[in-house]
């Protein structure tokens, strides 16, 4: 499934002040791709992975999505169109008083009727799921403890074990590594890097670590100061993109 974004603008309106995010975005990812997005803080790398998804609305421009487009859809088209975009993020966004399993089987809530979501109705074949997708990421014998009892890489495993509940075609990623020691990040990264292989999930991350982005990705998209100022390969990656993406 390809994903096609078009002269992709994003405007924040505070108090008096405009702030520019993004500036005429353009961008084509193929299905399969591993794309890292490199920039420094307030490049706008979050707003351009939450404008996919559509959590922030852009101001204009286009993003389409196997055929759909994102920023036309609303109310339940929208819902089933970002089923199929799973998403990650730096502070992994677990609900802290509930165990890995409980957690984990949340991913599988945007399939079901709402009234069951309401009534916390688990079937067995749900739960079954939940453990082996928990089994997948290493993290099957901590299904029963609570997501605020495990260090921060059990946690991003539960919320990676989340997200294959969901069964995504996309998986997005905030910084998904960020708050992570660099041998857990690696870890983390070798098993983002073999799901996405296994289940050929496309897949883009924000990454503010050069190196690891440089190692784990296929394509690098750099951004500055909202605007797109690399779309290429990691091994094309010089000193002189680096200080046009960094400077
Ligand atoms: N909700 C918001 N309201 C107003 N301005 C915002 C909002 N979110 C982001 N911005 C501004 O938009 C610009 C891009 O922010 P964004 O968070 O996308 O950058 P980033 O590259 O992800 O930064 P970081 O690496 O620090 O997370 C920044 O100037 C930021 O201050």
């Amino acid at each position: 499934m390809a994903l096609v974004i078009e002269q992709l603008t994003m405007i924040y309106h505070t108090d008096k002040k405009k702030e520019q995010a993004l500036q005429d975005i353009h961008l084509e990812i193929r299905p399969g791709e591993f794309v890292g997005i490199l920039g420094r803080s307030g490049a706008g790398k979050s707003t351009l992975i939450r404008c996919i998804n559509q959590l922030v609305k852009p101001t204009t421009g286009r993003v389409n999505w196997n055929g759909r487009e994102m920023t036309k859809l609303s109310g339940k088209a929208l819902r089933q169109a970002r089923r199929e975009m799973g998403m990650i993020f730096q502070q992994f966004h677990l609900i802290p008083r509930l165990t890995a399993l409980q957690n984990c089987v949340l991913g599988c809530f945007g399939y079901r009727p709402f009234w069951k979501n309401v009534l916390g109705i688990i079937s067995a074949q749900e739960k079954e799921q939940a453990m082996a997708a928990l089994e997948r990421v290493g993290i099957g014998h901590l299904a029963h403890k609570r997501v605020d009892q495990l260090s921060g890489g059990q946690q991003q495993r539960v919320a990676i074990a989340r997200v294959m509940m969901q069964k995504p075609k996309l998986l997005l990623g905030d910084e998904p590594v960020a708050s992570l020691d660099p041998v857990t990040s690696r870890q983390v990264m070798d098993l983002i890097k073999e799901i996405h292989h296994s289940e050929q999930m496309t897949t883009i991350l924000n990454l503010h670590d050069v190196n690891l982005a440089l190692t784990y990705c296929d394509r690098i998209i750099g951004l500055s100061q909202g605007h797109k100022v690399y779309d290429g390969s990691p091994e094309q990656v010089t000193d002189r993109v680096l200080e046009r993406i960094y400077a």
